[in-house]
């Protein structure tokens, strides 16, 4: 049996019977509850040319929202079956090598979301046409009507996360897990997080500027609007929006 062993845990992959490294996976069912979770069971089943982030990162933190009830929405959303998070092997390995860098500097990766279903997107688009549902307005997107939030960039109803290299992350402190303060919170929408916005303290700045200095080393396209978002400029499949399963 192969034995690939890693500092932080290790988990057996039921279907494979293969002991892999795995990530540090937490459930987030409301903002100030996060809990951690076991690896979630994997099916096995990606198109060749992906693969599971936290077999390629096990030092990541793993908090996937859409699988969860705390994102935007307000309820799981359509596509994610378990709360992994799955890229194409080029992104993988350039997210991995990132994160080796950025571990010297004292800082780990938390992943939010990788690979995005296009039936998760169409959920998206489903979800903001119906007016009547602003049941996470407060915490999401305060300012804003939620039909324009495609308009304005915050959701993309072709998004790169269906291309399979495109990742949503902030940093988390080596030392203690702690988030690193960035100013807003992932996936607020409001002009609070465009990369560049004047709405945020020094210490904050510098602090998206290093995840984006990480990020931007290793190949990725920082995105103007979304402090969090990157996309791997050489991705493997451009024109190409998958919709198999999180899984
Ligand atoms: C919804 C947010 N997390 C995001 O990823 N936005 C970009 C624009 C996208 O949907 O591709
Ligand atoms: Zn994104």
């Amino acid at each position: 049996m192969l034995l690939i062993t890693s500092l932080n845990s290790g988990h057996y992959a039921s279907a494979a019977n293969t002991k892999v490294s795995s990530g540090s996976f937490y459930n987030s069912e409301s903002s100030d509850q996060l809990k951690p979770s076991p690896t979630p069971e994997k099916q096995h089943k990606l198109p060749q040319g992906f693969a599971y982030l936290d077999e390629i990162i096990p030092s990541a933190q793993y908090e996937i929202r859409y699988y969860s009830s705390n994102n935007f929405v307000g309820q799981r959303i359509d596509g994610y079956k378990a709360p992994l998070a799955i890229m194409s092997k080029p992104a993988a390995n350039a997210l991995k090598t990132v994160s080796d860098n950025l571990a010297r500097q004292g800082y780990i990766l938390r992943i939010y979301d990788t690979y995005r279903p296009q039936k998760a997107v169409n959920h998206f688009i489903r979800w903001s046409k119906d007016a009547s549902d602003i049941q996470m307005k407060a915490q999401y997107y305060p300012a804003l009507d939620k039909k324009n939030l495609f308009k304005l960039g915050f959701i993309a109803s072709k998004s790169g996360h269906s291309r399979g290299s495109t990742v949503d992350l902030t940093l988390a402190y080596l030392k203690n897990g702690a988030v690193v303060d960035m100013g807003s919170p992932y996936d607020f929408f409001g002009p609070i997080s465009y990369y560049d916005s004047k709405l945020i303290s020094k210490s904050q700045m510098a602090n998206r500027k290093i995840l984006k200095d990480a990020m931007m080393k290793e190949g990725f396209q920082p995105y103007s609007k979304e402090w969090w978002h990157f996309t791997l400029k050489k991705e493997p499949y451009p024109g190409k929006y998958f919709d198999f399963d999180v899984e």
